[in-house]
């Protein structure tokens, strides 16, 4: 009874330390080893107790040895026969306690002869240390006097133990890498980048690296024992991890992008590997987790995609994201039976600010645009930039065209608004082309093109419009191209021709100059009107060679004339608005006038009143630098536009003349009659003369001639006339 309460008080102060040594984490079996012999010796008083390994050459070598005899015993290796007559292999084989009444003599007598007889004949009780498949060694200790005896049952127990965690530990080392690799695997999983967590089976963190701790801000005290669940974000639903699971259980594995939550509460994406660590069974030991913080890249991929999408100008939706949003909105409408209107806006005549002020300021300008567009439109419309001054927008949710139409006076309204950048300030307009679906068509291509087409025909109707698409309008696209194409090769076919028509003064009768008008003759078509091409001409650029022509061809014929004896006559030519901005304008002028050896002063260059006024503070430059060359200016078409007296008053311009809308109605149109008499008693205040044009009948010329207008041109005194035959007509006058 004493022994039995002996036994439990030793088996309950052992076994607990026994098993400590076991669990201690230590690749070091013979340390392990020596520690329990040390234990037993101790604790159970034995003068020997020595533990042996199985060396990979079949001998057992004594590792570990406790008691007075140490030195003289300890690293000895044991040579023993393969059959159970030897007490070692017999304690190997039938993995059961074997007892030595003569001791160390009984095995191996050779290799302890060298010990006092006392020590070599000790009794002893050979243990297997081992597990159900195999011996790895063989725990010995002096044999137990009687009374102890019952703690042979707690010394098999422990060497039960001892061989299975020695056992297990030496079947891991034998998978394992030798030492050297074990430390370099432990340096990784340190300092490795990647965050690496290894659970057990249920999920609870057993070890976590620095990376785990940098990336989700838990120290790695927080993190041992944490379930990762704790890093759950709310991006993903449960059938996510269902299915993660799912995979991980079937494949092994599962990879992927997932949202997790930082310790602070911040959200952020990592790329995650998760294997499932299973034994020779097929049985999950472990789950290992390995991951990166992605934040950084999907803000870079965000960042890409935005820039793909995006004009970098304005940052409003470029074509391919216009595209993808309209075809969404087509397939909505189609759903719910509705319309959606698309929007095809160019900006008039926008290369004069970029030719003016250059591209930078351009650019200013498109982005101020831009805004002043997203303003005037509800949060659900989408407006995008898909080329230079090119916008798109698409309208969803009216009820009637009529909405539509206020939606586009809004845009044109705001566009017209001026814009201001430095010291400038700028007017604007657009022209706006309109398409339905799905009455003008059912797909995103058609819409556009059919957007475009009805926003030519805003230019063509003069700009500053709105246009809605109608069926007809295709053709108007199809001869604007074919147009286009034939105006490109009628200056080198030499198709265009001037008509010279005169201008009198109005005092003396004399003639005093004429106008150079252009006219297109089309094979097989005959003559055609400018007012026909011009504006095409001014769109495309064409009106850059055409207008260097007309110079060019009046040089020529004044020449000619001059030639033939007749008397120098002042020449009017149309200059374009395009022509004006153009940089070296001056320098292109002063050069043909000398190639031909022409005076400045027969030369006089029109240009409209809205060209001239529309970028005033240029205007002004351009035509101080022309009036250096010493040509005559004049505006042209005055009354139309909106001048500002301002600037009036600064241009160095020598005549004004009245448009023939103005004089038209003259005898009609009271308001007309006091304009037309205005405008001539402000040039004489300004000391400008003025021409009136389109003067067509004697009541128009008497008023004229009473109000102190300067000078006439008109169907009355003369038409215009080719070259030749206004040669023959100065050469009668
Ligand atoms: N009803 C009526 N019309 C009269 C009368 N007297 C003259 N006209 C017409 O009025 C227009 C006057 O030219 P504009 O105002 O400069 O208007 C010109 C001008 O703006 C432009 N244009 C003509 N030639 C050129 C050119 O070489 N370059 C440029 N950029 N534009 C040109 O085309 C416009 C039209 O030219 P045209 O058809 O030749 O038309 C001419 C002329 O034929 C009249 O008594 N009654």
């Amino acid at each position: 009874m004493q022994n039995t309460l002996r036994l439990r008080l030793l088996k309950n102060a052992v076994l607990p330390e026994i098993h400590q040594i076991l669990l201690t984490p230590s690749a070091d079996e013979a340390s392990k080893l020596q520690q329990i012999c040390d234990k037993l010796a101790h604790s159970l008083s034995r003068e020997l107790v020595w533990g042996g390994l199985l060396t990979q050459s079949n001998q057992l070598q004594l590792t570990s040895v406790s008691g007075k005899y140490k030195k003289n015993i300890q690293g000895i290796k044991l040579q023993f026969a393969k059959n159970d007559a030897d007490p070692i292999a017999h304690c190997i084989n039938r993995q059961q306690p074997v007892y030595l009444n003569d001791g160390l003599k009984e095995i191996c007598e050779r290799s302890f002869s060298h010990l006092p007889e006392a020590i070599q004949s000790l009794p002893l009780k050979l243990y297997p240390l081992s597990t159900d498949q195999q011996c790895v060694g063989i725990l010995a200790l002096e044999n137990p006097i009687l009374e102890y005896d019952s703690a042979a049952d707690l010394v098999q127990l422990i060497s039960h133990h001892a061989g299975f965690a020695l056992g297990a530990l030496h079947s891991f080392l034998s998978h394992q890498p030798p030492p050297q690799e074990l430390k370099l695997a432990a340096a990784v999983f340190n300092h490795s980048l990647e965050g690496i967590i290894i659970t057990d089976t249920d999920g609870a963190i057993l070890a976590a690296n620095d990376a785990v701790s940098r990336i989700t801000g838990y120290s790695k005290a927080e993190l041992v024992g944490k379930n990762p669940r704790a890093f759950k974000s709310d991006r993903h639903d449960e059938e996510f991890y269902r299915d993660l699971w799912r995979q991980i259980t079937t494949k092994n594995e599962w990879k992927g992008e997932i949202w997790n939550q930082r310790k602070n509460g911040e959200v952020y994406p990592e790329w995650l590997s998760i294997s499932a660590v299973r034994d020779s069974q097929g049985k999950v030991q472990n789950y290992i987790g390995i991951f990166i913080d992605i934040s950084k890249q999907k803000a870079a991929e965000k960042q890409l995609l935005h820039q793909a999408y995006h004009d970098k100008l304005t940052d409003l939706p470029n074509r391919e994201l216009f595209l993808d949003r309209l075809n969404m909105a087509i397939l909505q409408a189609k759903r719910n039976l509705q319309e959606v209107a698309v929007f095809f806006i160019d900006l008039d005549h926008f290369k004069y600010i970029n030719d003016t002020f250059g591209h930078t300021q351009g650019d200013l300008v498109l982005q101020k645009i831009a805004l002043k567009m997203q303003s005037c439109l509800r949060q659900n419309d989408t407006l995008a930039r898909i080329g230079g001054d090119e916008f798109t927008i698409i309208l969803q949710d009216f009820d009637n065209h009529s909405d539509v139409r206020q939606a586009a006076d809004r845009i044109l309204r705001c566009i017209e608004e001026p814009v201001c950048f430095e010291n400038h300030e700028v007017y604007l307009s657009a022209s706006i082309g309109a398409s339905f679906y799905p009455e003008d068509g059912d797909n995103a291509t058609d819409l556009m093109k059919h957007a475009d087409t009805a926003m030519y025909s805003a230019k063509h109707n003069g700009r500053k419009q709105l246009n809605f698409f109608q069926s007809g309008m295709d053709g108007y696209a199809s001869q604007r191209i074919e147009m286009e194409n034939l105006l490109r090769n009628a200056v080198e076919n030499g198709e265009f021709e001037l008509h010279y028509q005169p201008q009198f003064d109005l005092h003396s009768g004399q003639l005093i100059g004429s106008e150079a008008l252009l006219r297109w003759r089309r094979p097989g078509i005959g003559l055609v009107s400018p007012l026909q091409f011009i504006p095409l001409a001014e769109e495309t650029g064409m009106i850059m060679p055409i207008g260097e022509w007309v110079l060019n061809e009046i040089c020529t014929q004044s020449r000619a004339w001059l030639k033939k004896g007749l008397k120098p006559l002042r020449i009017a030519a149309n200059l374009s608005a395009r022509q004006f901005s153009c940089t070296n304008l001056n320098h292109n002028i002063s050069t043909v006038l000398n190639e031909f050896n022409l005076e400045p002063e027969h030369l006089e260059l029109e240009l409209t009143e809205s060209a001239a006024m529309q970028h005033v503070e240029t205007s002004l430059k351009t035509m101080h630098a022309l009036k250096q060359t010493g040509v005559n200016m004049s505006i042209d078409d005055f009354g139309t536009g909106y001048s500002s007296l301002n600037y009036l008053k600064q241009f160095p311009i020598d005549r004004l003349k009245i448009d023939q809308s103005f004089i038209a109605d003259i005898d009609r149109t009271p308001n007309d009659a006091a304009l037309v008499a205005a405008i001539i008693s402000m040039a004489r205040c300004m000391d400008l003369k003025v021409i009136a044009e389109g003067v067509e009948t004697d009541e128009q010329l008497s008023f004229l001639r009473m109000h102190g207008c300067n000078e006439v041109q008109g169907y009355l005194m003369g038409r215009p006339l080719p070259a030749e035959q206004f040669g023959e007509y100065l050469a009668q006058v």
